[in-house]
């Protein structure tokens, strides 16, 4: 077990302009579950093959433990990695491609046998040891491939998107398993994924990339709760976050027929940069909905706030059986804008009916408009 350290590190591929990865600098812990996140094309897979020596690093360093690890080959840095492909032996048994990297670091038969047995019955593989890879299924040949990298007893643990063969059900049992056999090993581990679910639900931490640029790095609970800029705001949460760009008015930012309080330093902040106008963030969840032609309740309630809030239009509703959405449009600033708001899915409003909606207190996001940084604590 070891910490990693991404000094400044970046990657320039031959005959690019721009850095694939650019300055990364990431602290991870010994014994830490990091996951590397983003759009396709932002630099995760590079992050992840210059840590494990497949990609040469042009600027910056990389230390595993206290080890400056920048160009040493992939072979001596103490590590395992876990493909998407998983990139099993055809010809060989499970046992044997379990054991492949200890037979050819020389460990001794016993020693190997001892060791892929205990792995196999970690991963709940021993009634399969003497198959070969194409009886297995998709969820089996994964475990096969992370069964190699415990056999390997290295520092440090690499997964570039490891369950993306994997079906959705089949997903969500295998990164659950992956978490908790991670946890139990305390082995440091790196995984990339586009999934910002996979990426909430497995890390202790999080690290954003857009670009080659780190975005934020954090726990999941803090990434949702406070994303550093627009990016990270709109890329973590499902549906995304609501994003209005909104004038600063006296006692908070005009929302519709509300004004609706928001941090007053954030908007301080924002006119000491000379903005009139600063984006609001709002969660789907985080919006109090009154229906109009809803239950009778619903109607008062409407009536006392006839005048406030956000007209809302339903264009479609869509039921997980858990939570309903509200896709709808609203016009903000003389401009139609699209809102996603969830409502009570045993009380979903008609299409084409409308909602009046609000931001809950305390539930609102604020980015200065240029720059996209958040401006609330
Ligand atoms: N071998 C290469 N030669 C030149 N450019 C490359 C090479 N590999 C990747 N790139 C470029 O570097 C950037 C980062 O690629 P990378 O594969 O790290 O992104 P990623 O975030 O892992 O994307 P994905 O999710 O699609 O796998 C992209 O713009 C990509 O086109």
């Amino acid at each position: 077990m070891a910490t990693v350290t991404y000094d400044k590190a970046t990657r320039v591929y031959p005959g690019s302009e721009t850095p694939a990865v650019d300055q990364l600098d990431i602290q991870i812990e010994d014994g830490e579950f990091l996951v590397l996140v983003g759009p396709s094309g932002c630099g995760k897979s590079t992050s992840l093959r210059m840590l494990a020596g497949l990609e040469d690093v042009n600027g910056g360093s990389i230390h595993i433990g206290d080890r400056d690890v920048t160009h040493l080959p992939p072979k001596d840095r103490d590590i395992a990695m876990v493909f998407q492909n998983y990139a099993l032996y055809p010809h060989m048994t499970v046992a044997q491609n379990m054991g492949f990297a200890l037979k050819i670091a020389g460990v001794n038969k016993t020693d190997i046998r001892t060791k892929v047995e205990e792995a196999a019955k970690i991963l709940d593989l021993t009634e399969y040891l003497d198959r070969k890879p194409k009886a297995l299924s998709g969820g089996q040949r994964q475990r096969v491939a992370m069964g190699r990298a415990i056999v390997r007893e290295p520092q440090v643990f690499l997964m570039d998107e490891p369950l993306s063969n994997l079906d959705a059900k089949l997903r969500v049992q295998t990164r659950t398993q992956i978490a908790g056999l991670q946890r139990r090993l305390g082995v440091t581990t790196v995984y990339v994924t586009h999934d910002q679910v996979e990426a909430m639900t497995m890390g202790d931490r999080v690290a954003v990339l857009k670009d080659g640029l780190l975005q934020q790095i954090d726990s999941p609970r803090n990434m949702y709760d406070k994303p550093a800029n627009l990016f990270v705001a709109g890329f973590i949460g499902s549906p995304a976050m609501n994003l209005v760009e909104v004038p600063i008015t006296d006692g908070g930012v005009k929302f519709g027929n509300s004004v609706v309080p928001v941090e007053r330093g954030a908007l301080t902040e924002a006119q000491n940069k000379g903005d009139s106008n600063v984006v609001v963030g709002c969660r789907p969840e985080h919006f109090a909905v009154v229906r109009e032609g809803g239950s009778e309740a619903a109607l008062a309630k409407a009536d006392e706030n006839a005048a406030a809030g956000l007209a809302v239009t339903v264009n479609v509703v869509e039921e997980t059986g858990a939570d309903a959405y509200v896709y709808g449009t609203a016009e903000i600033g003389g401009e139609v804008k699209d809102l996603v708001i969830r409502v009570d899915s045993r009380d979903v409003p008609e299409k084409g009916s409308k909602l009046r909606v609000e931001p809950k207190p305390g539930e609102t996001h604020v980015f200065a408009t240029g720059s996209g940084e958040r401006l609330s604590d």
